[in-house]
């Protein structure tokens, strides 16, 4: 079945046909995302949500949406999205960086000219057949200061576009470097000196809990007298009633505001003051944004959909398209190793250890990391992916430790997963042969061969003679067929193992028949995401 996925805000219809043309079925509803409870009703059909602002993807939705699998902002602020709800559920949130970066900064530099000049109380004063020269004395932008706080992808294009009007451009980021700050020709400064010294102040942050109303009382009374202030940003990071008091007050002298406390803005402590501008949230609003966006962000989500492949997540690492069919068969063996150790561990887990060794430590360990988590998770928790997992683990205070290193022995490539619990420390390694098949080559250090199956049964037992018979007459009585047995000690009369691969479930009282062997320490039922052999 194609998956099929809601179009719920306004993106360009370059978007439909993307989709359409990667084989994703899609439904083009543009004003549905502002119907909150209809959203809520119609959620579940799909396995893809494609947005811009107006939609409000809450924890309400996210629980409503049980296929859903990966939600795209067309656009760069995810503020709109409970990305912890969705990664709990294992919901991929996507955004695209860098579409509307550069329409975005050019909204900021409007801006910046629209208060210096007053154009837009121009502009109707002059169309009201006013003609008031004197009132809209401006001032030149050249050789001001201008203060960009958040340096990052649109921060710096605003800065460069000051730098060419021949603006005086400092910059507060915690993550510019000097380097960074040299190349662009600005000057690297602290938050407060900023504040000291710009004569225009453009806000490039994204919405977090440090920025939040960044821009208050006490930040304005350091800023110079007549200073203007532009928020092309995140409405949340000044304080609305206190920027309207300053420019009330004249200390501000003005500001071009696209973005808003709560929106839509339909009403505004900073509306009807004089110089102020403002604009509905149109930052990314050019016809080439839109393109980019809509176009970027199907490609993204139907790539997901349909090859696996996952770019630019704020909530699980990139795999490329071009990965994605090289890494599969490791995911599969990532997680196989994963919930071997979750079904054989009954205690709680401290901490992980994973070694890439070989070839495969030069693929996207992060993605089989992620991997190797959901499978040792989900003996726990069923609805678990390579999304969540992660959190559930950190949630759960298991430490992972990473560790690659060259080919150390005979296999190209193997992955081993080390569990420490309370009570034991317990290893499980396995490679993929050339038929893409995952296979188990060690547990607990005892070197074995073991294809994976749907249903497999582990024991443990003191290496003598009779198991295998035991195995066989308890299995075959029962009707259970064995498709392939694999057998291993530490040396012999010491420590063995058995991994039987089985055509159907073993249940517990056949298993209580084996357990009842003197030479038998231990006999679990086991389970893999491996389909059935037809
Ligand atoms: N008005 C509109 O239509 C649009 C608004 N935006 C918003 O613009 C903002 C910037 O977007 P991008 O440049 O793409 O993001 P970005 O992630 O490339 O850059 C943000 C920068 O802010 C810096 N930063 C983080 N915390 C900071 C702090 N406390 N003080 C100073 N700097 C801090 C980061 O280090 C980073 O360099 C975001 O809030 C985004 O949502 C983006 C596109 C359109
Ligand atoms: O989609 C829009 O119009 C808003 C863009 C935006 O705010 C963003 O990309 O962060």
């Amino acid at each position: 079945m194609a998956p099929r996925v809601l179009v719920s805000d306004k993106l360009s219809e370059t978007a439909v046909q993307i989709f359409r043309d990667r084989g994703v079925e899609v439904d083009f509803q543009p004003n549905l995302g502002k119907d909150k409870d209809k959203l809520l009703e119609v959620i579940d059909q799909y396995d893809g949500l494609a947005i811009r602002s107006a939609t409000k993807v809450t924890e309400k939705i996210i629980a409503a949406a049980s296929r859903l699998k990966v939600v795209g902002r067309a656009g760069i602020g995810v503020d709109n999205v409970d990305i912890p709800a969705a990664s709990k559920k294992g919901i991929i949130v996507m955004n695209t960086p860098f579409g509307n970066s550069i329409t975005t900064a050019e909204h900021a530099i409007a801006m910046i000219f629209a208060v210096a000049r007053q154009i837009p109380a121009a502009d109707a004063s002059t169309q009201a057949g006013k003609w008031e020269k004197s009132r809209f004395m401006g001032v030149e932008v050249t050789g001001k200061t201008l203060g960009v706080v958040g340096c990052g992808n649109i921060g710096s294009i605003v800065a460069q576009r000051g730098v060419g009007l021949r603006m005086r451009v400092i910059a507060f980021d915690p993550f510019l470097s000097q380097e960074r700050a040299t190349q662009l020709g600005i000057e690297k400064v602290e938050l407060d000196d900023l504040f000291k010294r710009a004569d225009f102040i453009t806000l490039h942050t994204p919405m977090t809990d440090k920025t939040r109303g960044m821009i208050n009382k006490d930040a304005l009374a350091q800023m110079k007298d007549g200073v203007r202030i532009v928020n092309c940003a995140r409405g949340g990071l000044i304080v609305e009633a206190d920027l309207a008091e300053a420019l009330k007050s004249g200390k501000v002298a003005g500001a071009g505001i696209d973005v808003f406390e709560t929106e839509p803005a339909t009403e505004s402590p900073l509306f009807g003051i004089e110089n102020v501008v403002c604009t509905p949230h149109l930052g990314a609003s050019t016809t080439e944004a839109q393109e980019n966006v809509a176009l970027q962000v199907a490609e993204q989500m139907a790539d997901y959909l349909t090859r696996g492949a996952v770019s630019n997540a704020i909530n699980m690492p990139s795999i490329t398209a071009e990965e994605a069919p090289i890494l599969t068969p490791f995911v599969k063996l990532a997680e196989c190793l994963g919930a071997f150790a979750g079904q054989v561990t009954e205690e709680a887990i401290s901490s992980v250890e994973i070694v890439y060794d070989g070839l495969v430590s030069d693929m996207n360990t992060k993605a089989l990391t992620s991997a190797v988590l959901a499978g040792l998770i989900r003996s726990q928790v069923a609805d678990v992916n390579m999304v969540s997992a992660p959190i559930m683990a950190r949630e759960r205070g298991i430490q992972i430790t990473e560790a690659k290193r060259d080919k150390s022995g005979v296999f190209d490539s193997f992955i081993k997963l080390t569990v420490v619990t309370e009570k034991q420390t317990r290893s499980v390694a396995g490679t993929v042969f050339s038929d893409g098949k995952p296979r188990f080559i060690q547990i607990k250090g005892i070197n074995i061969d073991a294809e994976i199956g749907e249903h497999m049964v582990y024991t443990t037992n003191n290496d003598a003679p009779g198991i295998i018979g035991l195995l066989g007459t308890v299995f075959g009585k029962a009707g259970v067929n064995i498709a392939n047995f694999q057998l291993g000690r530490n040396r012999p009369g010491g420590d063995a193992i058995a991994l039987l691969y089985v055509d159907s479930p073993v249940s517990n009282e056949v298993l209580d028949e084996v357990r009842a062997h003197k030479e038998i320490l231990s006999a679990k039922p086991l389970k893999f995401d491996i389909p059935p052999v037809a």
